[in-house]
């Protein structure tokens, strides 16, 4: 299997709180991995170091062989790698449509500005219809093309949460990074999405998620991370996972 993310010896420092602590991981070509923790053990840290929000203290990370060290964060969403947040980061005044076309922007070369300016000319042209078309498969894959000229924030919450995987899929990723994406949903809702993020992996894509949602994470992972106090405890299957004394401990804050 070809190894996409390998994180080495990943440690973050806030002051004095090692937010995550000399973290090993990875995640293989066409894998579907969880990461839990319980409150503060580090999860979206690691993902902000995962994808180039927030600088390396100290390790390594390097995304399909290439170290990330530098890199801004639209140069690793270049690479192929994007993601989204647990705070949804929809522009409410924007349209549906203009929200993701932001990502499909994001993911072409020239860069926003290009994209302005670039109109006029025959490589402007193709731009412009490269980013609507990728734009429109993303509201396709995520069913939202019905709502493209809405403004974001007429859309219930649920649809606001697709908006925003849609906008991370115009990207044309080949590693998605979903932080707490069940969040606010209910329980139909959930089922739903577990669906999608299942469907969506079965098309080939690499998905890693953070999640407090047991059932969702436990029913579609192939393979689970724990973080706890910033430290990786346990790495392995939902069964593994489910009877891991360390994870049990960490959990419940009892010897198990
Ligand atoms: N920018 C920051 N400045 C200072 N401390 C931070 C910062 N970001 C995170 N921390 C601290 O690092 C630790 C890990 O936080 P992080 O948000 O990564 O955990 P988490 O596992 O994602 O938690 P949750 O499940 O509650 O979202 C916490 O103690 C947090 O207070």
């Amino acid at each position: 299997m070809t190894r996409l993310l390998d994180i080495r010896n990943a440690s973050r420092r806030f002051g004095g709180v090692l937010a995550v602590n000399d973290v090993t991981a990875h995640v293989d070509e066409g894998e579907l991995v969880g990461l839990i923790g319980p409150n503060g053990a580090g999860k979206t840290t690691l993902f902000n170091l995962i994808s180039g929000f927030t600088p390396l203290s100290s390790g390594t990370v390097a995304f399909g062989g290439r170290p990330l060290a530098g890199l801004t964060t639209n140069q690793v969403a270049r690479l192929g790698m994007s993601r989204t947040f647990q705070n949804l980061r929809v522009f409410p005044n924007m349209t549906v449509f203009d929200n993701v076309s932001v990502g499909a922007v994001g993911a072409l070369p020239q860069g926003a500005l290009g994209a302005l300016f670039g109109g006029l000319s025959e490589s402007g042209r193709q731009r412009s219809a490269d980013i609507s078309r990728r734009t429109w498969e993303a509201l396709e894959a995520v069913g939202l093309t019905q709502v493209a000229g809405e403004l974001a924030a007429n859309l219930p919450y649920g649809q606001r949460k697709y908006l925003e995987i849609a906008r991370a899929l115009a990207m044309k990723p080949r590693f998605l990074i979903l932080d707490e994406p069940a969040a606010g949903l209910n329980d139909t809702e959930t089922r739903d999405l577990a669906a999608f993020i299942k469907r969506l992996h079965g098309q080939g894509l690499t998905v890693m998620l953070v999640e407090h949602d047991m059932t969702l994470v436990m029913g579609i992972c192939q393979r689970i991370l724990v973080l706890a106090s910033g430290r990786k405890i346990a790495d392995g299957t939902p069964d593994a996972i489910r009877n891991d004394p360390a994870v049990l401990e960490a959990y419940l804050g009892v010897d198990a």
